[in-house]
């Protein structure tokens, strides 16, 4: 063969290889979110790196300083600061539902989602002509698949802003913009009158919430007399030991790495329930056996993961992505190794399942 042969043949598979990697594996499970679009949500290219360090340092302090009062009232700020960080690479990587779910035998990790949402509708017994608040509804995954499930109107809540773009313009395009309604606002505080919904459910989101009860209070007071509310809650487990320093680390690599100002205890979610006023209807953790593991889709991506270090760190270089992506990609990368420890080990769940009513009479 020529060397001007050679040349061109290397070219022409270079590029194909390039295009493969960039456009065809580049687009993880969702189509719509490619690695060349990666945004920082609304934070300017320029002070990527900067919010990413605020980031950090704010939150790999022990959770007692996080706590503390004063800092446990920026929490929020902080939150947002995570989510703009971290929604495109999470849709890039991971789809529209920011959130696991039990993995099942034959099918795909987008219907093990679209099941574990469902259920959620199920519970809380969501029907057409309802009105159901999300709270804390990221993108809208679960938001479009239980308007579509249940044929209720669906109103979701998130404290970023760049999520709310996101989600309404999903909502569009999936034709179910007159039945899911995104607002931005802190869940801590809600910008809806008393008893103005017919049922509620958050999805692995109020884990956020420096005080469980700041917001089980606050869905108390948005629902209906006799309305379901369901919680997917992030909790330690019974497993889980204090004086162990390998689950130290692991529950502490955790809440750095997803913005959380501190673990709560399994037992401790049916307690705040009843503190706020809800009948406890059911408390269960929803990964326990015969639940087919939720933590083996984060475990299999190992080489997406080599692929998409290579991939934010090219795009960095070449000035498409940045700076400061790359950082995010690695915290994620290490946040992902410790919540698979958290479920191999057991001493962690991100669905921790309560689900409760408003009672018909609320005592005074
Ligand atoms: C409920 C929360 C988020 C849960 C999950 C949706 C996310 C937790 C960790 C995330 C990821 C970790 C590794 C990333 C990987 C390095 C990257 O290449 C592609 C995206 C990841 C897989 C990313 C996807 C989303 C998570 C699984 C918290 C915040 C309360
Ligand atoms: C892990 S995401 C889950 C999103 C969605 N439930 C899902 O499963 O796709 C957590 C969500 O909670 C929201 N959130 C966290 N703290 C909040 C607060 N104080 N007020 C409103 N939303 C908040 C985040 O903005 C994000 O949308």
């Amino acid at each position: 063969m020529e060397v001007s042969t050679a040349m061109w043949t290397a070219a022409v598979v270079g590029v194909a290889v390039i295009y493969w990697f960039v456009w065809v594996m580049g687009a993880a499970e969702v189509k719509g979110k490619r690695a060349v679009n990666l945004k920082m949500g609304s934070i300017t290219r320029d002070k990527v790196q900067d919010k990413y360090k605020q980031y950090w340092s704010f939150f790999r302090r022990p959770k007692e300083d996080i706590a503390a009062a004063s800092d446990g009232d920026k929490v929020p700020v902080f939150v947002d600061t995570f989510y703009n960080l971290v929604t495109d690479i999470y849709e890039w990587g991971w789809g529209q539902s920011f959130h696991f779910s039990p993995s099942l035998p034959g099918r795909s990790h987008r219907e093990a989602t679209r099941l574990h949402e469902e259920r959620a509708a199920d519970l809380i017994a969501a029907r057409p002509g309802q009105r159901v608040v999300d709270v804390g509804c990221g993108v809208g995954g679960p938001m479009r698949a239980i308007a579509a499930h249940s044929g209720a109107h669906v109103v979701g809540i998130t404290i970023n802003e760049y999520q709310v773009a996101r989600a309404r313009a999903h909502n569009r395009k999936a034709g179910l913009h007159d039945r899911c309604e995104v607002i931005c606002g802190n869940f801590l505080e809600m910008p809806f009158a008393d008893a103005s919904f017919d049922g509620a459910y958050s999805i692995e989101a109020t884990c956020h919430a420096p005080r469980l009860e700041d917001v089980y209070r606050e869905v108390f007071r948005v629902l209906k007399p006799g309305a379901l509310y369901v919680s997917y809650e992030w909790v330690t487990t019974a497993l889980y030991r204090e004086d162990d320093p390998r689950h130290v680390e692991t529950i502490r690599g955790i809440e750095a790495g997803n913005a959380l100002p501190g673990l709560r205890a399994q037992h401790e979610v049916a307690a705040v329930a009843r503190q706020v006023g809800f009948e406890v209807v059911e408390d269960r953790d929803l990964a326990l056996l015969p639940a087919g593991s939720w933590w083996t889709r984060l475990k299999m991506g190992r080489i997406a993961y080599w692929r998409n270090h290579l991939l934010v760190s090219a795009l960095t270089a070449l000035r498409v992505a940045p700076k400061g992506v790359v950082e995010v990609h690695e915290m994620l990368y290490e946040t992902a190794r410790h919540l698979s420890d958290g479920g191999e080990t057991g001493i962690f769940t991100p669905m921790h399942m309560i689900l409760c009513r408003k009672p018909l009479v609320t005592p005074n």
